[in-house]
């Protein structure tokens, strides 16, 4: 039997140490399977492109037979051509004393340029996964500057929350994460975003009397995923990179291959549980394959719940507004 046609995926920041983590998981098939051949779109800005060619050398001694090429480039028209999968890892990191608007200040050049490229180069039917940060805004940045692609072709990464929070109930319920079923992040992947186990089972039961009831979560559970990025960042020195890419590679495969489990990932906010249009927002998701995903309908939820879901939505608006404003 003759192997599909390969896919092009395009990785930003390939030389960073999030795509350090990646490049093994895609180039062994581990994330688009073990039959799918794939060409290597790797972008990366001027000085970090020496870094990049040994990153290079290294995806060539790996000797994996599913990787037919490897393009390394600064140009994000060459890095887009084509590209069937776009993962937006490189961005202009948080430095000491930044402000969320001086982030936003940063990173609006860098994706309004390869929302330019991806416009006029990607395949029509690109599915992109934003990862660099502040994520969810970056994502509503890009798709502004590329309207050729259909919005809801281009996500944000909140699958990482996902699994922080699937490990943690596992962990306190003393069973496997397989086990776990019905968890989801809301809103935005920051310390705002609402990891939402109300209706959590373990082992088929509800977790929710188990981790404390409404004061438990609230005291315990929830701060804990919301700032486990920053407790990554104070005892590495780094932010996440293994975990970050194993959650690129479940959030790629679940897209398009398909999962039977609902999964959390931030895409067009339209309308459902009353966010507004105009911004990313995590949605526990339901992939049926093909790369089709649809939004969980009919969630009840109950007033805790809601005031998180408005509060991570109110930050988004504010995210939103802000990034408008530099569009001038
Ligand atoms: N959404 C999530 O769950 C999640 C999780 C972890 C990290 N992150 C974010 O991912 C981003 C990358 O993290 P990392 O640890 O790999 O950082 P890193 O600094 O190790 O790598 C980033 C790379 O991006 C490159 N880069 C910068 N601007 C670029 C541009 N315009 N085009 C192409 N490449 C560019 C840099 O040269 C660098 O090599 C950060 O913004 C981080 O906060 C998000
Ligand atoms: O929290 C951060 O700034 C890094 C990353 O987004 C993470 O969630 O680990």
């Amino acid at each position: 039997m003759s192997s599909p046609a390969p896919l092009n995926v395009c990785i930003t920041g390939a030389a960073g140490q999030i795509s350090y983590s990646l490049l093994p998981l895609l180039s062994s098939g581990h994330v688009f399977g073990p039959d799918q051949p794939l060409n290597l779109h790797l972008l990366e800005i001027p000085p970090a492109l020496p870094a990049l060619s040994g990153v290079v050398m290294e995806i060539i001694d790996g000797a994996y037979p599913l990787v037919k090429s490897v393009i390394q480039t600064s140009d994000p028209k060459v890095a887009f051509r084509g590209a069937h999968i776009a993962i937006l890892v490189g961005a202009f990191p948080r430095r000491a004393g930044m402000e969320r608007k001086d982030l936003l200040a940063k990173n609006l050049p860098i994706f309004k340029a390869q929302g330019h490229a991806l416009n006029e180069v990607a395949n029509r039917d690109v599915k992109v996964v934003v990862v660099g940060n502040p994520a969810n805004t970056n994502a509503m940045v890009l798709s502004h500057f590329a309207p050729q692609i259909p919005p809801t072709n281009i996500t944000a990464l909140t699958r990482l929350d996902h699994n922080r929070a699937l490990a943690q109930v596992a962990k306190r319920m003393d069973v496997s994460v397989l086990d776990v079923h019905d968890v989801c992040i809301w809103g935005n992947h920051s310390s705002t975003q609402y990891p939402d186990v109300t209706r959590a089972t373990a082992d088929g039961k509800q977790v929710l009397p188990k981790m404390g009831g409404f004061g438990g979560l609230a005291e315990g559970f929830i701060p804990l995923i919301q700032k486990r990025g920053a407790t990554i960042i104070q005892a590495r020195g780094m932010s996440s990179a293994m975990s970050a890419a194993n959650a690129i590679s479940d959030h790629l495969r679940s897209w398009i291959l398909g999962d039977s489990q609902v999964v959390s990932m931030a895409v067009p906010a339209d309308g459902s549980y009353g966010i507004n249009k105009g911004v990313y927002f995590s949605y526990p998701v339901r992939c049926v394959g093909g790369g089709s995903y649809e939004i969980v309908q009919g969630i009840e939820l109950d007033e805790f719940s809601r005031k998180y879901v408005e509060a991570t939505a109110a930050e988004l608006y504010a995210e939103r507004a802000e990034a408008l404003a530099l569009f001038e």
